[in-house]
């Protein structure tokens, strides 16, 4: 039997009259790499936000990593393991690289200057210093170290995409929600966001959800591909097999051929 690190159980949501799920159940195999896809308006982010608590689905349950959290709030979402990146970047511009990404490492932290009255003489320090060091390995692992020091408002546009999947990574996820993670890339910084999606799942064991709109990274890097449409889950399972589906391929991503070739 698969471990499923995520169930979704027929969750419905809407927003007064506007259904944006219905009845949506799936499951996320611990380990994997598993895309939302869809046209706009399908319903992906409002499926991401319900995962993530952001928002309540009126109906159905969901349990992560062997947890009800369908009532749970983000941050203790976030305590169990759960990191997320967000469509819109959440940055703080004016503060620097290191900084941005200790802050999604201090829910992590038993003591910080602020509880710790001896600070400089107390456990808070060592802890502090072994988080930097955590933190550093982050760094290199997706290779901003040139711009650790850098104030993060002042980096291009994917760097600053790299920053924030280092924010999500310190808080040492079991699983991390990526709401489309190439969004306004140029063909290489897509390559290299596709790596590092890659190999954070990989080495770090990091099970990951995402959204994406490109076809090609998406049949190149997921395990599984799961469709939504109008709210409803219209396919998941290999991405061979989803591709391969003629109502995804016609209805659904309305694709042509040519393009649905070159996504094989
Ligand atoms: N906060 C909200 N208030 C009202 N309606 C919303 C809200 N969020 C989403 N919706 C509606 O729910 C439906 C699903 O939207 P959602 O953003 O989840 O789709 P999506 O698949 O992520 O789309 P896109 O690819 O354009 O980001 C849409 O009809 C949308 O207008």
């Amino acid at each position: 039997m698969t471990d499923s690190i995520l169930k979704v159980e027929h969750v419905s949501l809407a927003f007064g009259g506007v259904k944006a799920l219905t009845d949506v159940s799936f499951e996320v195999p611990r380990g994997a790499v598993f895309s939302i896809i869809g046209p706009n308006g399908a319903g992906k982010t409002s499926m991401l936000n319900c995962i993530s608590g952001r928002y309540r689905p009126q109906a159905g349950a969901i349990h992560f990593d062997g947890h009800d959290v369908t009532r749970l709030r983000p941050n203790d979402r976030a305590d169990l393991g759960m990191g997320r990146t967000f469509q819109n970047l959440a940055l703080f511009g004016h503060m620097s690289v290191l900084d941005n990404i200790m802050v999604g490492r201090h829910h992590l932290m038993k003591n910080n200057w602020l509880t710790g009255p001896l600070y400089w003489f107390s456990p808070a320090q060592k802890e502090e210093l072994a988080h930097r060091r955590e933190v550093e390995e982050i760094i290199d692992f997706l290779e901003i170290s040139h711009v650790r020091k850098a104030v993060a408002g002042n980096l291009s546009y994917g760097l600053r995409k790299r920053v924030e999947l280092a924010r999500a990574m310190a808080l040492k996820p079991k699983m991390i929600l990526l709401d489309e993670p190439m969004a306004g890339m140029n063909l290489e910084e897509k390559e290299d966001m596709a790596r590092y999606i890659l190999d954070l799942n990989e080495e770090f064991g990091i099970t990951v959800v995402m959204i994406e709109h490109d076809m090609g990274v998406v049949m190149d890097i997921s395990h599984e591909v799961m469709v939504l449409d109008f709210g409803k889950k219209l396919i998941s399972g290999d991405p061979d097999v989803v591709m391969a589906d003629e109502h995804v391929k016609r209805a659904y991503l309305g694709l042509e051929d040519e393009q649905l070739q070159e996504a094989g």
